[in-house]
């Protein structure tokens, strides 16, 4: 494995009684994709939110690019180029295609999704660079056809496509994506399987939170599987799945 790029070293979330992230450690290696994996209520969700502001941990260090980044905020993780992509919500059914993907995650710019709409309402027309990186990526994902369409209209996986094209807006370094195969058709997970791949020898890294098993076969270089909060096996993907420990956590004999 490569050096680390993104280091996570016993990080502790609680939620009430419940130790969603109980000292978890792990790291993500630059230019790579990585796996996180682990059966339902194993904290894979609360990692990707302690990594990019959206849940402060309560103990423990995240350094990104040799800089201590623990707690920091969205829009200063999406700053030094850390960002996670999120769904497309029922407030934005409303909205184009287009200004679905112009409408940057609202807390990874410090700003309300109300402000925010109201801000690109009145002034996207005017947001000439951004409007033309939209264009270039609408296309890339091959959705600029449906470009004026209610983003409403999209399928599951034309949404999870638009997802990672609207955290792409941002420029990242590291983009972590939430299950970008759930609720995808087979045709469409093949797409972005083939875009995560593009985008890798583009030199962007990757952390995907993902239960689709083919998809992680498919594109992560190296897996953390999660179980109770905490790494429980690390390594390739096969290494990962033959592991006995990672078949009793999913089967909920883990220790
Ligand atoms: N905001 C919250 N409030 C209370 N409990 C929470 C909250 N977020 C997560 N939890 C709890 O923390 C634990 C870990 O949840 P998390 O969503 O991170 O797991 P996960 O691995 O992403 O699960 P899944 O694969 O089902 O999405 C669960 O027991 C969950 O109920």
């Amino acid at each position: 494995m490569s050096a680390a790029f993104l280091e996570v070293e016993g990080l502790t979330k609680h939620y009430g009684g419940v130790a969603a992230l109980d000292g978890c450690t792990l790291s993500l290696a630059k230019g790579e994709v990585t796996g996180l994996i682990g059966p339902n209520g194993a904290g894979k969700t609360t990692l990707l939110n302690a990594l990019t502001g959206l849940a402060k941990p309560d103990a423990g260090r995240v350094t990104f690019d040799g800089a201590d980044v623990t707690g920091l905020p969205a829009h200063r993780m999406a700053a030094r180029g850390v960002v996670r992509s999120f769904q497309i919500v029922r407030e934005l059914a409303s909205l184009t295609v287009f200004e679905t993907l112009l409408l940057a995650p609202p807390h990874q710019i410090g700003e309300t999704l109300t402000g925010a709409m109201a801000r690109r309402r009145r002034w996207w027309a005017q947001e000439h660079a951004n409007a033309g990186k939209a264009r270039t990526l609408l296309e890339r994902i091959g959705l600029w056809r449906l470009a004026d369409q209610p983003s409403a209209r999209l399928s599951g996986g034309q949404k999870k496509l638009l997802e990672v094209a609207r955290a792409l807006l941002l420029e990242p370094k590291l983009i972590l994506l939430d299950e970008p195969g759930a609720g995808v058709s087979p045709p469409l997970r093949e797409e972005i399987i083939a875009l995560v791949r593009e985008l890798k020898g583009e030199g962007l890294s990757f952390g995907i939170v993902e239960h689709d098993m083919h998809l992680v076969g498919e594109i992560c270089d190296h897996v953390h599987v999660l179980a109770e909060g905490r790494t429980l096996v690390s390594g390739t993907f096969a290494e990962a799945t033959a592991d006995p420990r990672v078949v009793d956590a999913y089967l909920g004999l883990a220790a």
